[in-house]
């Protein structure tokens, strides 16, 4: 490939939106470049970061799906966005690298018109089965099918169970998320960490016609007016002034995420004039704007939503809190260890989270609210109760809202060029606190049922509403962004920009409310029917 060369499309991120909208247009036969700013993750990909205890087999940090939680207690965490100031992975997989893998196949109320999708995207059955082909679930991650470390997700189920849930395989009936629970189920592959990458990736990277660029920096798209010629990057052997243009009727798909998505647009002229005119009195990015007149002017960060959630501590004497999890990368348990190096089965073969439940909530304005509940041995070190407990006997319950919720917030940049909500998004709307205080009310009411059952944060002397009203904001979001480019406001119902001839957005940001589960299977639902009508489109390569 020559420095300057042009491609039928560029696209930009390689997270979980990126890697679907690449593999699918290299599958058609388009000259695909795929740019991503971090580096490799997993050994399959040429990652090399691992724990000692696993030298030599050939794992990374990435691939081990049992130290998830140590990606919040390394010293060195190179896989974060250093420029977004909240967590987002930046290495190829972009979220999907470093999340907990919990993947939830979209219910028909994740594409319905009542959370925001327009008419046309409401059969999402044929993308989502695309998926699923692509890259299926299990809730018995282990290699020997067994499950490992489940005594959460049984104290749980018996506490469900007096309040009239019923159990399921969740991924078996996605519409059913009313009193339901079910083990957690996850998108990772033969105990190791899966995902988009091991599956998507590596087709795409396959083919002739894909170039994938590591380590290389999106700054901005190049535009006339409407038409994109091209993405300027920080990689100057990519062209002159690291510029990588189009072949003429070439086209840009924008997979940066909820936060640096928007970013680029801003940076491209492309959004509300007060962020434009942050990045017109920026040094650097400020002489790379198109002129006011061709400023286009989109909602862009604006409508934008993450679960809020609340977390519960609990004891029981059955629980193995399994150290909080704090030995798992310098000293996991020998027997577990040897396990999983040997046959990637065992507690290592899964991450932390066992068993999440359902509930719809009524609110007083007449919407209905999805409640999620999401369980784990441990707790996250803050919520550690103050007051004696037994800590090896801990677990967490975290409670969030999903879809329905009506509070929303605001991204944006800051005079750095950081990206960062401007707005948090939780709790804007009180009748979303007001179903909060009633779900956590709802799970703590009857624990007197479940024999040995504590609950240890809150403690016995604060109630649950203080205990929700004074919730440090900083503790309430779950990571889950969408809605920054929603479908309809900033993207058209083909995920192109509004005003712009070829410019596209193919990640969480185009999701115009918030999935009913964790987002991951509906962005790659979303991306999968993203990409069919883009391809379908007139007038592109
Ligand atoms: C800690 C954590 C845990 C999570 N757990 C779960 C879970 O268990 N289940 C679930 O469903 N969801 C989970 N999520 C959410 C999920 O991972 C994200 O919603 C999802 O990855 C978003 O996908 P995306 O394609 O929109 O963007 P991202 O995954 O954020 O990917 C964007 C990519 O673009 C790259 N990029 C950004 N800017 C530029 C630029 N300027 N130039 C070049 N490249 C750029 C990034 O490096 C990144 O690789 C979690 C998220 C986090 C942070």
């Amino acid at each position: 490939q020559t420095a300057g060369s042009p491609y039928d499309y560029i696209v930009v991120g390689a997270g979980p939106g990126g890697l679907i909208a690449a593999d699918r247009l290299s599958e058609a036969g388009k000259k695909v470049l795929l740019l991503e700013r971090g580096g490799p993750a997993t050994w399959e990909t040429g990652g090399t970061y691992g724990p000692v205890w696993a030298k030599g087999a050939n794992l990374t940090k990435f691939d081990i799906p049992g130290l998830f939680e140590t990606m919040f207690t390394d010293s060195n965490p190179f896989w974060w966005c250093n420029d977004i100031s909240v967590f987002a992975g930046c290495l190829l997989g972009g979220g999907t690298t470093v999340n907990a893998a919990q993947y939830w196949i979209p219910p028909d109320s994740d594409f319905a018109t009542t959370t925001g999708w327009p008419s046309s995207w409401t059969n999402h059955h044929l993308y989502t089965d695309r998926m699923k082909a692509r890259l299926a679930s299990t809730d018995a991650p282990s290699t020997d099918g067994k499950r490992y470390l489940e005594q959460s997700a049984d104290v749980t189920a018996r506490l469900l169970d007096v309040q009239g849930y019923r159990r399921v395989t969740i991924n078996d009936s996605p519409d059913s998320k009313d009193h339901v629970y079910g083990f957690t189920a996850f998108d990772l592959i033969k105990g190791k960490r899966g995902g988009p990458v091991a599956t998507y990736f590596k087709t795409a990277n396959a083919r002739p016609n894909f170039t994938y660029k590591q380590n290389t920096y999106v700054l901005n798209v190049v535009r006339n007016g409407a038409q994109i010629t091209g993405v300027k990057t920080n990689d100057t052997s990519l062209g002159p002034d690291g510029v990588v243009p189009l072949t003429p009727k070439g086209r840009v798909i924008l997979s940066a995420g909820s936060l640096a998505s928007p970013r680029i647009l801003f940076r491209s002229g492309v959004g509300p004039s007060d962020m434009i005119n942050i990045v017109k009195n920026d040094v650097a990015a400020g002489p790379n704007l198109p002129p006011q007149a061709q400023w286009i002017n989109l909602p862009v960060g604006y409508n934008v939503s993450d679960n809020p959630s609340i977390n519960l501590v609990f004891t029981h004497p059955s629980i193995d809190a399994y150290d909080n999890w704090a030995q798992v990368w310098d000293n996991p348990r020998p027997a577990d260890a040897a396990q999983y190096l040997q046959s990637q089965a065992g507690v290592l073969a899964g991450s932390s989270q066992k068993l999440n439940f359902w509930r719809a909530y009524g609110g007083s304005d007449g919407k209905t609210r999805w409640m999620q509940g999401t369980v784990r041995p441990g707790a996250p070190s803050r919520f550690l109760p103050t007051a004696p407990h037994n800590a090896s006997q801990i677990f967490t319950i975290t409670i969030y809202l999903g879809t329905g919720i009506t509070s929303r917030g605001r991204i944006g940049i800051n005079a750095s060029m950081t990206a960062l909500p401007l707005v948090t998004p939780w709790f804007t709307d009180p009748i979303d606190k007001v179903i909060m205080i009633q779900a956590v009310n709802d799970i703590a009411t009857n624990i007197r049922n479940v024999p040995g059952l504590t609950l240890v944060t809150p403690n016995n002397t604060t109630t649950i509403a203080d205990y929700v009203n004074n919730y440090d904001n900083a503790s309430l979001g779950s990571n889950h962004w969408v809605g920054s480019n929603a479908i309809g406001a900033v993207v058209d119902e083909n995920t192109k920009v509004f005003n712009t001839n070829n410019l596209f957005v193919v990640d969480a940001s185009i999701i115009p409310q918030l999935p009913v589960g964790n987002p991951q299977g509906t962005i790659m639902s979303t991306a999968e029917q993203a990409v069919a009508k883009i391809l379908a489109l007139a007038g592109g390569p």
